[in-house]
């Protein structure tokens, strides 16, 4: 992966579930760079899930992924969610971003894609709108904007018409020459046949509680250098096909070896095709177990992809990237508005003018512990679980779920500092029998201090019962309603202690800052997103 380390699957085993059977169980798989890997196996042998793990869009049970380029892979789900409220350049430019190139950068990527996916005209199209073809040909350009050096394709194909299905195999076989690893499911045996260097066979899904069969790897061919194809090399474009458990069949062309119900044939590119489709029409068809090229590749042209000023974009820079995305996407999606209007309409209702400072700073803080969860109900869900497996495959999906999760503590954030602000300006600076002065600028720091309690502790609330802690809707949000009123009465609670300190305060005209409240609810959040983001994210399939 330009000169970077092979990537390898050592021992990963995958269960949805303590007691689930095993979905996967000692996958070994080892890619240099400049492998174009294909996945195999029957319906629900593991196929998607092992992608996911490459992908680092979902975590092993067992086992560990060595050798991922981190801040460079990319993945197209096997289904990709038109539900997303972006414009089809907003996206791309967004994503773009979000992968580390500079906003130019992205810009110039997503209209190539566009324009080599022959879609230009729909760039300010929502997706929404968008046909199903469209939406996975952004699908498709969503991953290729950046370069990725490990690219993961989940029956990317599926939905594209013949011209994208083309655009798609040469931009496959640009990045591999360009020294990338792709992995891909598909179900066309012929996919890129002539030019895969490797497949990974995976035996049928085991039944609970046995041991999975080993997965049958095919060896790939040592990956060349990367650079073009040299068509007068000794043996460049010989493909050999390995076959298993077919019927009769007479080859027209190409060198045939059996071993057992296994086949193997040594054929030249041009006609491997053909070989394929002999294969797969005998009667009982033939399981096609691996197609690699004996040296070199398939010299298909490579379409000019514009030079990309890669690494001019730090972590600092993809980290706001990645919370402009998600912000963008809660507000484009309306979804924000309940929480904030139920904020204004309660405060509208308990708040007057002339009332004392202190009590109305109070009421207005404990006020937000519920909104602030809410708030990251609505951030960690807008996003469809196969989009966030897109920006997770970029980020990681520990960061992407923090991302979520800081995108719903700065908003909560700001509207808590607003409502204080608020507070502040239309109450009475006074105590509760109007008889001491309360300090304004004191005032509005405790308020301040005990509106960032309140946010930092709905924040954790709403991390511990939000997908992906708690999934199931129903339970979330009686969770979050549970745990939210509990936080807040619960004697000892950083939020009770912060809110009765204004109240009681009020009733002296003494300001209490919260300091310790402050402290230990810092704690509280930054612990509950730990838990909040180490969790396997939401099935998406
Ligand atoms: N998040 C999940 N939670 C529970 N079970 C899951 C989850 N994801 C996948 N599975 C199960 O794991 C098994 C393998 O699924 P996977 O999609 O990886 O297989 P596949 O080989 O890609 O299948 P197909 O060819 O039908 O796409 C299936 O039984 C599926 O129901």
């Amino acid at each position: 992966m330009d000169g970077e380390r092979e990537l390898a699957l050592h021992g990963i085993g995958r269960r949805y579930g303590v007691r689930a059977p095993w979905v996967l169980r000692d996958v070994a798989l080892t890619a240099p760079p400049g492998t174009l890997l294909r996945v195999e196996g029957a319906n629900g042998s593991g196929k998607s899930t092992l992608l996911r793990i490459a992908a680092g869009v979902d975590r092993p049970s067992t086992g560990v992924v060595t050798g991922r380029p981190a801040d460079r892979t990319a993945y197209v789900p096997e289904r990709f969610p038109p539900a997303l409220p972006f414009p089809a350049l907003r996206y791309l430019t967004r994503i773009g971003a979000v992968r580390g190139l500079t906003a130019a950068d992205a810009r110039v990527s997503a209209l190539h894609w566009l324009d080599r996916f022959g879609i230009t005209g729909y760039a300010s199209t929502p997706l929404d709108e968008l046909s199903k073809g469209t939406c996975q040909k952004i699908a498709v350009a969503q991953a290729l904007l950046a370069d990725p050096a490990l690219l993961v394709l989940d029956e990317a194909w599926t939905g594209l018409d013949a011209a994208a299905r083309e655009v798609l195999d040469a931009a496959v076989q640009e990045r591999v020459a360009a020294g990338a690893v792709v992995l891909f499911v598909d179900h066309d045996p012929l996919r890129l046949a002539a030019a895969t260097t490797a497949a990974l066979v995976l035996p049928p899904r085991p039944d609970a509680g046995s041991a999975a069969p080993a997965p049958v790897p095919v060896p790939s061919a040592p990956a060349p250098a990367a650079g073009p194809a040299d068509p007068a090399a000794p043996g460049a474009g010989l493909v050999v096909i390995e076959a298993a458990g077919g019927g009769d069949v007479a080859l027209e062309s190409g060198e045939a070896s059996r071993a057992a119900d296994t086949l193997r044939v040594v054929v030249t590119a041009g006609e491997s095709d053909g070989v394929l489709r002999t294969l797969l029409a005998a009667r009982p068809p033939w399981h096609v177990t691996g197609v690699r090229t004996l040296r070199g590749r398939s010299a298909q042209p490579a379409p000019a992809t514009p030079r990309l000023d890669r690494g001019s974009t730090g972590a600092a820079a993809r980290a706001a990237a990645l919370l402009r995305y998600q912000a963008e996407l809660v507000l484009r999606s309306h979804r924000w508005l309940p929480p904030f209007l139920f904020y204004g309409a309660v405060m509208a209702i308990g708040i007057a003018g002339g009332q004392p400072l202190l009590g109305s700073l109070g009421y207005a803080a404990a006020l937000l512990l519920p909104v602030a969860a809410w708030t990251v109900r609505v951030c960690v869900t807008t996003e469809p679980p196969a989009a966030r497996a897109c920006v997770a495959s970029a980020v990681g999906t520990r960061r992407a779920q923090a991302g979520a999760l800081l995108t719903a503590l700065l908003a909560a954030g700001a509207l808590g500092a607003v409502g204080t602000l608020l507070v502040t300006a239309v109450s009475g600076a006074h105590s509760d029998d109007q008889r001491t002065a309360v300090p304004v600028g004191a005032a509005l720091v405790a308020g301040l201090m005990a509106a960032a309690v309140s946010v930092l502790l709905g924040t954790a609330v709403g991390a511990l019962t939000n997908p992906p802690v708690v999934r199931g809707g129903g339970w979330s949000v009686l969770g979050t309603v549970i745990a939210a009123g509990a936080v807040l009465i619960t004697s000892g609670s950083p939020a009770q202690a912060a809110v009765t300190g204004l109240v009681k305060g009020s009733r002296t005209g003494t300001v209490h800052y919260p300091v310790l409240a402050l402290g230990l609810s810092l704690l509280a959040a930054a612990a509950a997103a730990a838990v909040s983001a180490a969790r396997p994210p939401a099935r998406h399939t």
